[in-house]
């Protein structure tokens, strides 16, 4: 396994890390609406953050303004030290969608030479492209299924592929839209060890999307989000002691309905 820290380093000042990412007055428009509206959060490097909330809260917009595929982002919004999109983020940030983005007329290993190909062109990186090639799909434990047509694959084998192209580069920030949407409970829970290895052995920063609230309390830290806001940004533990709840469920529940009274409140009073 390769052992490259690249985050949580200490600034050479000696002072914390820097954030992975930094969000200030971060605002999206959607159509005629504003989907996201001025959020405020870091990201802590080397860790897993989860992005949580109902359908329709603003996850993937909020991923793709990380990535910088979303349009209409203002604010400020930096990625391990550059603002999001920069080209030189390219290779430094892998990113999963909810769709597996494969071909499906290729074999898993077909697919994965073709995206080294991509990320390191040239026939002076072979043994590099082998390497990563193989390391990635050790990864996600589909080395039993390298020469298997992406085509025939199960919905949950092809995401994994999906999750070892975005492997390919080892990416110091890796952005992950609900890739257990769909898992029986054996590979969610060996996606999630997953994740904690590449934070803990190889440094890599994890933002990590969801609706299912019993997959929160894997992460390190909550960004709990609601109708484009963030409601709470704590780690599960804080969350549940701050709510009195028992269940990091509980706790967004409460904080949801805390958020409704004082909407209603501000609503009566206008
Ligand atoms: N192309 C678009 N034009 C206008 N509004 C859009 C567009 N795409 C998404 N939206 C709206 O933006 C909001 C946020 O959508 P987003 O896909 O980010 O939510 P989500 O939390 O990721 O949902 P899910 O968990 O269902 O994937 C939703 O209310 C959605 O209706």
């Amino acid at each position: 396994m390769m052992n490259s820290i690249h985050a949580g380093t200490p600034e050479p000042s000696g002072g914390p890390p820097a954030p992975a990412v930094e969000a200030r007055a971060l605002t999206v428009v959607r159509g005629d609406r504003s989907v996201l509206r001025d959020l405020c959060f870091s990201v802590e490097p080397g860790r897993i953050t989860g992005l949580l909330g109902p359908s329709g809260c603003g996850k993937s917009t909020l991923m793709r303004a990380v990535v910088g595929t979303q349009a209409k982002v203002t604010g400020t919004l930096d990625v391990l030290g550059h603002p999001a999109g920069h080209p030189a983020l390219r290779p430094r940030v892998g990113y999963v969608t909810q769709a597996p983005s494969i071909y499906t007329d290729l074999t898993v290993r077909q697919n994965l030479d073709y995206f080294a190909a991509v990320l390191q062109p040239g026939r002076r990186h072979r043994d590099a492209r082998r390497e990563a090639v193989t390391r990635t799909i050790d990864d996600v434990d589909l080395a039993s299924h390298t020469d298997v047509l992406a085509g025939t694959l199960s919905g949950g084998q092809l995401s994994r592929v999906s999750l070892a192209v975005a492997l390919l580069g080892t990416p110091e920030l890796l952005v992950l839209d609900e890739p257990t949407v769909g898992l029986d409970p054996v590979l969610r829970r060996d996606l999630w060890n997953l994740f904690h290895f590449l934070a803990a052995e190889r440094g890599t920063t994890v933002l990590v999307s969801s609706h299912v609230m019993d997959e929160a309390e894997r992460c390190h830290r909550l960004l709990l989000m609601r109708d484009g806001e963030i409601l709470a940004d704590d780690t599960p533990a804080g969350l549940r002691t701050r709510t009195g709840s028992d269940t990091v469920e509980a706790a967004f529940l409460r904080l949801v309905d805390q958020a409704s009274a004082t909407d209603t409140r501000q609503e009566t009073t206008r």
